[in-house]
């Protein structure tokens, strides 16, 4: 039986096979070329999480396959506004439409209105995504180990790079955060989220930072509501979190920042 993110991986494929044969690659180059007249210098995502102190990548999500619908109501604009009024370093933003309800717009409307970098959430399974990613205005792209062997994390790194895009390289285990590392990734993410059961254990990002050396960019991911999980992650030399839940069932998204951070971000 397929775990959920073979499903989802496989459901993308044949979501991208179909927008391939109504926009060419040819087209969404030239879309690039059109934003990239009009783009302001914004600082990339890899610089947004080097900075002194934890670093937020705060997500816009409307459902998730183990929580389902969490946002019914999803002012997406507004709330990737507050993300950065209140001093996230980082947005990601949900793309994949049946599993997260998300939408190349709502990236597309976050990525020109906010200053700092957004993160094109989503399941990449073929370089046409990339392309996609750069004409929405994505400063990254997420590559997930589990469903891309290490000749596409390479091409796909390769092309992410030639069009200016950082790549968050995800990792759950020893053996990927290796290939990770062998792949020379500025940036990994753990998920604290075990796919096939949907439990959440902190000490798996905990464990796996030791893996990496101290220049990279270590993100921890999913199941992040404290304070007392942030410090403990900052105490074990994690750069970054991704999060997304916590923030997103949060009415004050300042206020539940700040209080995750034990103080305001800047
Ligand atoms: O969250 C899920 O149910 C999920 C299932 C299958 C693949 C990916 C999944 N989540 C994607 C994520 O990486 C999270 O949205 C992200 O790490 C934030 O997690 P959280 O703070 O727990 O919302």
């Amino acid at each position: 039986m397929k775990n959920i993110l073979e499903e989802i991986a496989a459901r993308t494929r044949e979501r991208i096979a179909k927008e391939k044969s109504q926009v060419s690659v040819y087209e969404l180059e030239n879309r690039i070329q059109e934003i990239s007249k009009t783009e302001s210098q914004k600082m990339t995502f890899l610089q947004a999480l080097q900075k002194e102190g934890m670093s937020y990548i705060c997500e816009v999500k409307k459902a998730s396959p183990s929580k389902g619908l969490i946002a019914p109501d999803f002012p997406y604009l507004a709330i990737a506004k507050e993300y950065e009024q209140a001093g996230a370093s980082a947005i990601s933003c949900l793309t994949e439409p049946f599993y997260f309800q998300g939408a190349d717009r709502y990236l597309r409307e976050i990525a020109a209105t906010v200053k700092i970098p957004v993160l094109r959430k989503d399941f990449t399974v073929d370089e046409y995504m990339i392309y996609q990613a750069k004409s929405l205005g994505a400063s990254a792209v997420l590559l997930i180990c589990a469903i891309l062997d290490d000749g596409e994390l390479r091409a796909y790194r390769q092309l992410a790079k030639e069009l200016g895009l950082d790549a968050l390289v995800e990792a759950h285990d020893e053996y990927e955060v290796d290939r990770a590392l062998n792949l020379g990734a500025e940036i990994v993410g753990v998920n604290n989220r075990d796919l096939r059961t949907f439990q959440v254990d902190m000490n798996n990002s905990i464990r796996l930072r030791k893996m990496a050396p101290d220049n990279v960019v270590f993100v921890s991911e999913s199941g992040i509501r404290t304070s007392e999980d942030i410090r403990l992650l900052y105490e074990n030399k994690v750069d970054a979190v991704l999060i997304g839940e916590t923030l997103m069932r949060s009415p004050d998204k300042k206020a539940a920042l700040e209080s995750l951070n034990g103080s305001p971000l800047r």
